[in-house]
Formats: structure tokens, sequence, C-alpha cells
């Protein structure tokens, strides 16, 4: 059974932007980069995986319970960092991992400590998080996301703000994640490095459509994710071209 089945979901803002008809399924272990040009609408997405934003229509299953009418179950085994979502500035970094771990009764003890070892903040952790950089919040909301040992961990741009070394750690812990404890990631990110370096399977989102989806055991001789991605973004803009000369 896929870990994250996405099935035909479709959500529309007012505006008219969104995501249409977005169907993929994941399995476990895999690392399945989410990938677009700014406003492809990956947080959108993102979002409706976790049902801080309602799709018109479509269905989403994690572990195969439905996010929306099993949200319980569904989300007891999800880990998430979706931009936007803040922690506390007046609590410190423990103070505000102490807060998420009470949705988790039966967290081990010594977790909270565990996890923010994982991210490097152990030294940090008993200051208030308004003195904090954008890399440090960025490394505490990561240590949010693992606490509660999820088996799908879904990252919206989660190295944004963090210094080189934040990145390859980050990028270490992932990938050791996925292998050693079969954690399943989706990741949202701009750095194409970091997609090659990390990514099994990448999809394409572009104007809220999926434009493409390969894995990394079907690419072509010479080709790249980069190359991959390129390559359907430059289709998508001549078919926008075409589009516009044939009204
Ligand atoms: N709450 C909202 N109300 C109206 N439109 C929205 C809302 N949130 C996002 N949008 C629009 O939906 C589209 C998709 O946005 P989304 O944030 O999902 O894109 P994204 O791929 O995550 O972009 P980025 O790479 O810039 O973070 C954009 O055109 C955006 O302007």
């Amino acid at each position: 059974m896929p870990v994250l089945e996405v099935q035909n979901v479709t959500k529309q803002y007012k505006n008219g932007r969104g995501v249409e008809n977005i169907s993929f399924s994941i399995e476990q272990g895999e690392i399945f980069g989410l990938l677009g040009p700014n406003g492809a609408g990956k947080t959108t997405l993102m979002k409706c995986i976790v049902a801080l934003c309602r799709p018109d229509q479509g269905d989403i299953l994690i572990n195969g319970y439905h996010v929306r009418e099993q949200f319980e179950q569904a989300m007891q085994s999800v880990g998430t960092l979706i931009s936007g979502v803040e922690a506390f500035d007046f609590l410190t970094a423990y103070e505000n991992l102490h807060l998420v771990s009470r949705l988790y009764p039966s967290l081990e003890k010594g977790r909270i400590d565990e996890v923010l070892q994982w991210v490097g903040m152990e030294a940090h952790k008993h200051e208030k998080v308004k003195s904090f950089s954008t890399g440090m919040r960025q490394r505490l909301y990561l240590a949010a996301a693992l606490l509660s040992s999820p088996t799908l961990v879904i990252l919206d741009e989660p190295t944004n703000g963090l210094d080189i070394e934040g990145k390859l750690d980050f990028q270490e812990l992932i990938s050791r994640l996925a292998k050693e404890e079969g954690v399943t990631f989706i990741l949202s990110t701009h750095l194409i490095d970091e997609v090659e370096r990390l990514c099994n399977r990448i999809a394409i989102l572009s104007k809220g459509k999926i434009i493409g989806e390969v894995a990394k055991s079907q690419l072509e001789e010479g080709q790249t994710f980069e190359s991959f991605y390129m390559s359907k973004i430059r289709k998508g803009k001549e078919v926008n071209q075409d589009a516009e000369l044939t009204k």
C-alpha cells in the first residue's frame, strides 16, 4: 500500500488560482521532490495533503486513511514543515517542542533532546525563539516535524535560510532517515542540487498542473533531474506560446 495517494485533487482559490486534477502516489522510503516555478501550486498541494486547505475535489489517503474523513488516523504518522506555520516567539526551543509533544502522549522521554541534537540545536534549546535567525527557526521546525517519529514527512522548502553546513547536515539527516528508518519524504525546493542529491523521484508542477514525473532510475543516460525539469518547463512555455498565437 502506498504511504500517500493523491487522487484527482483540485483546489481553486477565489481568484481562480490553485491546483487542478493532481494525482500521484508515494511508496515507503521514497524521497519525492515536488518542483515548480514560484506560484506553481506546491504549497497549496502540501497544505491539502495535511488538511490545512480543503480540496474542492479529489481524495487524499495517507497509509490508507482518508485525510478528510479519518483525519486523526491519517495524521498520526505525519510530520510537517509548511511555510506560514510559526513557532511561539516568547517560548524557548525546548518549550515549543514540549508543546508539540503534548499532541503525542506516547513519546519517549528524551525524544525532544534527540531531535534537537539531530538538527544541531541542542546548544540553543533554552533560548527564546524570538532571538533566532531564519535558519535556526527552520531547524526548530524540522525538529518539530520529526518529533513524533513520523513515517511520512512533508517539507516545504525546508533548507530555506539554512547556511551551507546546515543544508548539508539536513540532507544527510533526510537520507539517513529514509534509508535506515524507512521514513518517506515529500520535499518542495528550488535548490536543484538538493533534488539531485536527495530525491529518487520528482513531479513538476506548473500553473497548478503536473507536467512531468520521473524516477531517478528512469532518467536516460546523461539526463539529470535538472535537464528533465528544464525540458518540461520549456515545453510548457512553447505550448502556451502556441496557444496564444492561435487565439
Ligand atoms: N490563500 C490564497 N488565496 C488566493 N490565492 C492563493 C492563495 N494561496 C496561494 N494562492 C495562489 O495560488 C497559486 C499557487 O500558490 P502556491 O503558494 O501554492 O505556489 P508555490 O508553488 O508554493 O510557490 P512558491 O514556489 O513561490 O512558494 C499562486 O498563484 C498563488 O498566488
